[in-house]
C-alpha cells in the first residue's frame, strides 16, 4: 500500500523519468505531467506525445484509469476554439472505437478534455475542463470511479496503436507499507473504487457504449429523430452521451425534458458525471416546469390549481355524468377521455371530436355518445372559466400558441424529449415548435410498452415525420437475467408500437447482456405483510441506499411506510429523490418510478377495490400490465414482488 513517503518516492522518479524522455520541457509543463505520471504507480495509465516541448495542435497526453479517459492539454493558456476543434478531431478520431473486453466501443464523447493551466478553474469555451495545478485531485475523484483495470489496460494498449507519436510512461508502484494511521491514501482509495466497480460493472456505459449505441450518439439527422427499445435498453444513456456530443459542436443552451416531474434532476447528475465540463448548458426540467418559466417570461399569469380542477369536474360530473354512466360506470373512464383525449390532443371544436379516432381508448363511441361527451367537456370548461382556473392542459395549449406567435428569441440548439409515450399530443408539438426546424434538432426517446398514462397518438398525428430516422435499441444492461425472466412475465403486448404506429421491439425481444440476479414472489394477507416487509428490508442483499420501494395502487403506500418507519427504516421519497443513492430506501409510485434504476426494488401490490365496467376493465388491465413491467424492470439485480390477498401465504423463490 503506498505510504506517504512510497508516493514521493513516485513522484520523484515521475520528475526523473520526465527529464530523461523530455530535457527541454518548460518547468510548468513538466510539474503538471510528473503528477499525473505519479499516478502511474497506482491504477492510472499515461501516454505522453514524444514531440514534446514541441506544440502541436493535439493533446499533450492522454491519462486513462477508474475516472476514465482524458485528453490532456497543456500550456499558459487555454486553446482558441479553431485550436480545440483539431485536438478535439485528433483525439476523438484515434480513441473512438476503442474497444473493451465485453466488445463494447469507446465514443468520442466518453472521452475527456482537460486543459491544466495556471489560470482559474472553470470552464473553458465550454467544450473542455479547465483545472489548475491544484486542482488535479479532481481528476481522480473516487464518486467518478467507473472503469476496472480491465478497461483501463484495453484502452491503453489500443491506444498506443492508434495514438502514434505518443509514448506509454511509467513508475513502479511504490512499496507497500501499512501508514501509521490507519488511513488510506488517495491512490488507495482509487484501488478501492476500480474493485468495487469490478462488483458492478454498470457504470462502464459513462465511456463504453454497445456498437449500436454509440452509432446512434453520432449520427447525423436530417430532421426529427427517434430512439425506441425496450425497457433498460440504455436509450437514456445514449441520449446523455448525444447531448455531450452535440454540445461539444453547436453553441447555444441544449434541453432535455420529459413529462416526469422527478426525472430531469436524477438525468443532470449523471450528465453531470458524463461532461462536467458542458453540465451547464444542457437545461434539465420537465415539461410542465419548463412552459411556468416560459409563460412567467412572456408576463401570461395562469391560475392553475389541482383543487379547482377537481371541483370543476366533479360539478360538470354531476350535470352530464348520468347518461355517461350508463354507458361505462367508471367517473375516471371520462375524466381520462376529458384530459388525455380532448384536451390533450388540443381538440377545441365537436367536429374535430367527432373526427377524432381515440387511439389507445378500449371503448368505442358513436357520434351520439361523443355529444354527451362534449357536454361533460363544456360544463367543465365553463366551471373551470367561472373560477378563472385552467387546467394541465391548458398550460401548455397557451405556451403553444404563445411560442407560434413569437418564437424564442435565442432557440435550442437541440431539444431531447425522454419517456416521450407519456406526453400528450399537444405536449408533443408545443416540443416540435421548440425544437424548430434542421438538422439534429429533435430527438424523441420512449418505448410504447412502458406507458403508464392512458391514451395514444403516433408521431405523425403531431406532423414529425421520422422517416428513416427511427432506431431500435435491443441489449437490455440494467436488468440481470434473473430479474429479467420474471419482468417479461408482464409483456402480454402481441405488437409493440415503435411510438409511430409501427411494430417495434419488446422486452421478450430484448438480448440480455448481465447474468445472475435474483426475483422473489410473495403472497399473504395484509397482516402478515408487515413482518414480510420488514424482514425483507432487514436482509436486502444490497445496501438499503440502493434500493427502492414500489406500491400499487400509490394510494395505499402510507400502508407500508407506516410500517417502515415504526420500525426506524430511513426512507426517502421517489419526490424527492434526485440520484443520491445516500443511505434511506426510495420510497413511492411507478410513476415516480419510471426511467429510474435500482439496485434491488421491492414492489407490494394491494387489490385493486375499485369496481369499473368492461372497457375500463381492459383498458385498466393493460395499463396495469405496463406498469408492473415499468416496475419490474426498474431492479438491476434483486426483485421482490409481493402480492397482497385474503389468503394463506405462500412463498417461492424464482431466477
Ligand atoms: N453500454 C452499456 N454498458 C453498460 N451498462 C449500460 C450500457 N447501456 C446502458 N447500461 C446500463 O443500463 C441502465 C439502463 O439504461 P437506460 O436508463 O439508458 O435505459 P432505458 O432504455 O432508458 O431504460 P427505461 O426505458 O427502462 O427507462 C443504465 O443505468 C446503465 O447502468
Amino acid at each position: 500500500m503506498p505510504s506517504r513517503h512510497a508516493q514521493r518516492i513516485a513522484e520523484r522518479e515521475s520528475s526523473d523519468l520526465l527529464s530523461r524522455h523530455h530535457p527541454h520541457l518548460d518547468a510548468p509543463r513538466r510539474r503538471v505531467l510528473a503528477a499525473l505520471l505519479s499516478r502511474t504507480a497506482g491504477a492510472w495509465r499515461l501516454l505522453v506525445d514524444d514531440a514534446l516541448p514541441e506544440r502541436a495542435a493535439r493533446a499533450e497526453a492522454f491519462l486513462a484509469g477508474p475516472g476514465g479517459l482524458f485528453a490532456v492539454l497543456l500550456g499558459e493558456h487555454p486553446p482558441d476554439e479553431d485550436t480545440f476543434e483539431t485536438i478535439r478531431r485528433h483525439a476523438e478520431e484515434r480513441c473512438a472505437g476503442i474497444r473493451d473486453h465485453r466488445g463494447q466501443v469507446l465514443t468520442g464523447s466518453g472521452l475527456h478534455f482537460v486543459f491544466i493551466g495556471p489560470g482559474r478553474s472553470g470552464r473553458g469555451v465550454e467544450r473542455y475542463w479547465t483545472l489548475t495545478e491544484r486542482d488535479l485531485p479532481r481528476l481522480f475523484r473516487r464518486d467518478a470511479a467507473h472503469l476496472t483495470r480491465r478497461h483501463v489496460d484495453a484502452i491503453v494498449e489500443q491506444a498506443a496503436t492508434r495514438l502514434t507519436g505518443y509514448r506509454e510512461l511509467r513508475v513502479r508502484p511504490p512499496e507497500r507499507a501499512p501508514e501509521p494511521d490507519g488511513l488510506l491514501s488517495a491512490d488507495e482509495l482509487t484501488e478501492d473504487e476500480v474493485s468495487g466497480a469490478q462488483l458492478r460493472p454498470f457504470d462502464s456505459w459513462l465511456t463504453f457504449l454497445h456498437p449500436q449505441q454509440r452509432a446512434v450518439v453520432t449520427r447525423h439527422y436530417n430532421g426529427p429523430a427517434r430512439i425506441s427499445g425496450p425497457a433498460g435498453t440504455g436509450k437514456t444513456v445514449v441520449v446523455l452521451h448525444r447531448l455531450r456530443h452535440l454540445a461539444r459542436r453547436s453553441t447555444g443552451p441544449l434541453l432535455f425534458t420529459t413529462f416526469v416531474r422527478t426525472l430531469p434532476a436524477v438525468h443532470e447528475q449523471s450528465f453531470r458525471r458524463l461532461a462536467p465540463e458542458v453540465g451547464d448548458r444542457v437545461e434539465f426540467v420537465n415539461l410542465h416546469a419548463w412552459v411556468r418559466e416560459f409563460l412567467q417570461s412572456r408576463g401570461v399569469r395562469l391560475n392553475v390549481q389541482r383543487e379547482a380542477i377537481t371541483t370543476a369536474f366533479a360539478l360538470a360530473w354531476r350535470k352530464h355524468g348520468a347518461p355517461l354512466a350508463a354507458i361505462e360506470p367508471t367517473e375516471d373512464y371520462w375524466r381520462t377521455e376529458l384530459h388525455r383525449v380532448i384536451k390533450g390532443r388540443g381538440i377545441t371544436t365537436v367536429d374535430d371530436y367527432l373526427r377524432a379516432a381515440r387511439k389507445g381508448r378500449a371503448l368505442r363511441l358513436g357520434a351520439a355518445q361523443k355529444e354527451l361527451v362534449w357536454r361533460l367537456y363544456e360544463a367543465y370548461e365553463e366551471r373551470l372559466a367561472a373560477r378563472a382556473a385552467h387546467d394541465y392542459n391548458d398550460m401548455i395549449s397557451v405556451a403553444l400558441e404563445e411560442l407560434t406567435t413569437r418564437p424564442l428569441e435565442h432557440g435550442y440548439a437541440a431539444v431531447v424529449v425522454d419517456e416521450v409515450q407519456d406526453i400528450t399530443l399537444t405536449g408533443l408539438r408545443l416540443i416540435n415548435r421548440l425544437a424548430g426546424e434542421g438538422p439534429n434538432r429533435l430527438l424523441l426517446v420512449g418505448d410504447g410498452q412502458q406507458q403508464v398514462y392512458p391514451g395514444g397518438w403516433s408521431l405523425s398525428d403531431a406532423g414529425i415525420p421520422i422517416q428513416g430516422r427511427g432506431e431500435v435499441l435491443r441489449v437490455n444492461y440494467r436488468n440481470r437475467a434473473g430479474v429479467l425472466t420474471f419482468a417479461r412475465r408482464f409483456d402480454a403486448t402481441t405488437q409493440v408500437d415503435d411510438l409511430d404506429g409501427q411494430a417495434g421491439v419488446s422486452l421478450l425481444q430484448a438480448e440480455s447482456a448481465n447474468p445472475g440476479g435474483h426475483s422473489h414472489t410473495w403472497t399473504g394477507t395484509e397482516d402478515e405483510l408487515a413482518g414480510e416487509l420488514l424482514r425483507q428490508v432487514r436482509e436486502l442483499p444490497v445496501p438499503l441506499g440502493q434500493t427502492a420501494l414500489i406500491v400499487f395502487p400509490p394510494a395505499q403506500l402510507s400502508r407500508c411506510t407506516r410500517v417502515l418507519r415504526e420500525a426506524g427504516v430511513p426512507m426517502l421519497s421517489l419526490d424527492r429523490y434526485a440520484g443520491e443513492a445516500g443511505e434511506s430506501l426510495k420510497v413511492g409510485s411507478v410513476h415516480r418510478a419510471k426511467g429510474l434504476d435500482f439496485q434491488a426494488v421491492l414492489v407490494v401490490e394491494f387489490p385493486e377495490r375499485e369496481r369499473a365496467g368492461p372497457a375500463a376493465e381492459q383498458e385498466s388491465d393493460e395499463l396495469r400490465g405496463r406498469q408492473n413491467l415499468v416496475a419490474a424492470t426498474r431492479a438491476r439485480d434483486f426483485l421482490w414482488w409481493a402480492t397482497v390477498r385474503d389468503q394463506v401465504p405462500a412463498s417461492t423463490v424464482e431466477g
